[in-house]
């Protein structure tokens, strides 16, 4: 099983308001028909996708005032929001299906929520037939409702380490636009297993971003029992394939 993020900054054009990053889509989509159709078991993927916003979605959080923390009751925020990134949906998802990657939609704000704490609960049934029924389950960062808060942002990275723990997930994946954790000199890291000694060379994203760019996702790649790659596009063929390509966190 491989739960496989396609980081919001390399699927989209991350500064220029929704607007897609068509080559690089794409690209991502052929490298994941490829790998299908290369399988042992080409009906049955064993694949779950969950792609990030980039310029869906970060933009209209931001102009909202929402973020993982701050909630908002306004409707027309949530529909925005939700709005934007179903949008974003829909794209990955058609260039999936003229791949003929069996690819179905999961929209998170329909099924996860938070509690008063800010802890995620994201039921996984429904995910976990469509896996074993050969569907490619493709899930999104989104808006949930939030107890006491009305509805605050879950990431894409928050999605792929809770589908991880409880698909017990063998691999997972972030494909982003950088190569891989860079350090000071700008060279990849090769290993990181723990946030001390990285914690330094970890940012923010450098485009508008409600939910903490590298610094948040390897601190939730940490988290994992399953080990966790962060690469860049060229390599999604390479790690699809078994390799490890970029960036191990374990
Ligand atoms: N040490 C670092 N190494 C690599 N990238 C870093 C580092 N520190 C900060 N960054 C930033 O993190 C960004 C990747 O995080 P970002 O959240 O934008 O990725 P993503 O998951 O692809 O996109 P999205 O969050 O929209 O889904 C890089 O583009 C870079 O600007
Ligand atoms: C901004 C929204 C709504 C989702 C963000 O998901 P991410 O790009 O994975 O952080």
């Amino acid at each position: 099983m491989i739960v496989l993020k396609l980081g919001g900054s390399a699927i989209t054009d991350k500064d220029r308001a929704e607007t897609l990053d068509g080559e690089a889509l794409e690209s991502a989509s052929d490298a994941i028909a490829t790998a299908l159709e290369a399988s042992a078991e080409p009906g049955n993927p064993n694949l779950v996708i969950v792609h990030g916003g980039g310029s869906f979605g970060h933009a209209n959080a931001s102009d909202h005032g929402v973020t993982t923390t701050e909630g908002s009751h306004d409707i027309d925020a949530v529909h925005d929001i939700h709005g934007a990134m179903k949008t974003l949906n829909g794209f990955v998802l058609s260039r999936l299906i003229e791949r003929d990657v069996p690819a179905v939609p999961v929209h998170p704000f329909s099924t996860a929520s938070r509690d008063q704490s800010g802890r995620l609960e994201l039921p996984t049934g429904q995910v976990e037939t469509m896996v074993s029924e050969g569907f490619v389950p493709v899930l999104h960062g989104d808006l949930v409702s939030h107890a006491e808060r009305g509805v605050t942002v879950v990431s894409g990275d928050e999605l792929v380490a809770e589908l991880a723990r409880a698909l017990e997930a063998d691999r997972v994946g972030l494909c982003s636009t950088v190569p891989g954790v860079l350090d000071d000199d700008d060279v990849v890291i090769e290993r990181i297993t723990t946030l001390e000694g990285v914690a330094d060379v970890l940012g923010e994203s450098e485009s508008t971003d409600v939910t903490g760019g590298m610094a948040a996702k390897v601190a939730a790649l940490l988290d994992l029992d399953a080990e966790a790659t962060i690469f860049g596009l060229d390599e999604l063929e390479a790690f699809l394939a078994g390799e490890r390509p970029g960036t191990t966190v374990y």
